[in-house]
């Protein structure tokens, strides 16, 4: 940080907030939860009503827990031990559920200006560029004496251009307003603080050391739509991803199997994080005990539910489809945004999570580091579609052509042959890519 700390003083700025006055700012959760069963029972984003109230007397009824996520923050800090990197973990899970926070605000805002009709991409802008510089900053913040690696999605080149100084200021009002609302840190950004702690993200990551993996907004579509998305935060030690954090705010807190999709959703918002032989816990957004949560125990692909991307442009539906068909799945594939799909499967909502991007494109390790130790630390299995492990040491894309599969460990043998006989298919008749 460049200055010393200023206080943050009494901030000005407003808060959208769901109204309290209308029967609108309870939604239905099923239209909250994002999910496609097969398209069939897809809704869009909520019609919400808000009222602007000053921030600092917002008081979410759902969502933000950083307070009571962090609450035990500093216990953990004091008995950390290096090894089991308690106090990363800890420290991961306070800033992804500062930014999932601010991202929160951000969509609710979206949603009463309906701009995710439009083209215009700037209110996401502002969101993912916000989450990334607030998630720099508290890593920092609260692991001061380490050497830090951030590869992360964003940087500052486009807010740096002349006319970008409107954007710039409401990025920087939202990460202190944030700051503000939680408390921990007696902190004020200026406008230049804000630019550096995003540029922290150019790392290239690599083999070597340690380094923090993020992507401030996963499922940018699904966020635009008001449907799925995920803050997503993992750190690779030599290699290897050792913990992983991911905050869903709008996935239900109940099952979003295609067995229960008639079931109504009572609430929603879950923060998922994993450590290298640990386990996976999830607790609500809104506060609750972390509980372990298992990949599903299912052995037979009749029984099996699939989850693929919602948008069709980031996998092949149609090569899902046969794998589908071949492994003898009966349930229609469930598409859903983001790594949203890598935490519903660690919980067991379903039991195989498919992706197979088009031709040329190359996947980002931050769209996949978080996703993978939450499965695998939940007994799950992720690998390419040749059954080998993600490589995540690489730099800042993953070395792989072929595609992601993700499923138990039953299913994992089945899983992969239906996948190479399809592949092999699909090569037969290249027209089909
Ligand atoms: N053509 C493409 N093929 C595959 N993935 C793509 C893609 N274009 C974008 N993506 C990635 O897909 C992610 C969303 O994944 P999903 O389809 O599971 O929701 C995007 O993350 P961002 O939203 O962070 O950009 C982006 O990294
Ligand atoms: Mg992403």
């Amino acid at each position: 940080m460049g200055r010393p700390p200023l206080d943050s003083g009494l901030s000005r700025l407003v808060a959208l907030v769901p109204s309290t006055s209308s029967s609108a700012s309870k939604p239905s959760s099923l239209r909250r939860s994002g999910v496609t069963f097969c398209q069939r029972f897809y809704v869009s984003a909520p019609s919400l009503h808000f009222r602007c109230v000053p921030l600092r007397s917002f008081t979410p009824s759902r969502g933000l827990s950083a307070k009571s996520l962090g609450g035990t923050f500093s216990a953990a800090m004091s008995s950390s031990s290096s090894s089991s990197y308690e106090k990363e973990f800890a420290a991961a899970k306070k800033a992804v559920s500062l930014a999932s926070h601010l991202c929160q605000k951000v969509q609710r805002s979206i949603i009463e200006c309906d701009v995710q009709s439009k083209a215009d991409k700037s209110p996401v802008t502002v969101a993912d560029y916000g989450s990334q510089a607030l998630v720099s900053l508290v890593l920092r913040l609260e692991l001061p004496s380490q050497p830090f690696s951030l590869v992360a999605e964003e940087d500052s080149r486009d807010l740096r251009e002349e006319g970008s100084q409107g954007t710039l200021r409401r990025i920087t009002n939202l990460v202190n307003d944030t700051l503000s609302f939680d408390g921990t840190y007696n902190v004020t950004l200026s406008e230049d603080d804000v630019l550096d702690a995003i540029d922290r993200g150019k790392s290239e990551g690599g083999p070597n050391g340690q380094h923090w993996v993020l992507d401030p907004i996963d499922g940018t579509k699904g966020f635009l739509r008001g449907d799925q998305y995920a803050i997503a935060l993992a750190m690779l030690d030599k290699r290897k991803v050792v913990l992983g954090v991911l905050a869903c705010p709008n996935l239900p807190q109940t099952s979003i199997s295609s067995t229960n999709k008639h079931s109504s959703v009572s609430e929603i918002g879950c923060l998922f994080s994993a450590r290298l032989g640990y386990g996976t816990v999830m607790q609500y957004l809104d506060g609750s005990k972390p509980s372990e949560v298992h990949v599903s125990t299912v052995a037979d692909p009749a029984n099996a539910s699939l989850f693929e991307s919602f948008e069709a442009a980031h996998s092949m539906h149609d090569l899902s489809s046969t794998i589908a068909e071949k492994l003898g799945v009966k349930a229609p594939p469930v598409r859903i945004d983001s790594q949203a799909k890598y935490c519903a499967l660690a919980r067991g909502d379903g039991a195989i999570y498919l992706r197979f991007p088009h031709e040329g494109y190359r996947e980002k390790i931050w769209d996949h580091a978080a996703g993978s130790i939450v499965v695998s630390e939940a007994g799950g299995v992720v690998t390419d579609a040749a059954g080998k492990e993600l490589d995540f040491s690489k730099g800042r894309y993953l070395d792989l052509n072929t595609g992601i599969i993700c499923t138990n460990k039953k299913l994992m043998p089945q899983l992969l042959k239906a996948v190479q006989d399809s592949l092999k298919g699909n090569l037969q008749t290249p027209e089909s890519l």
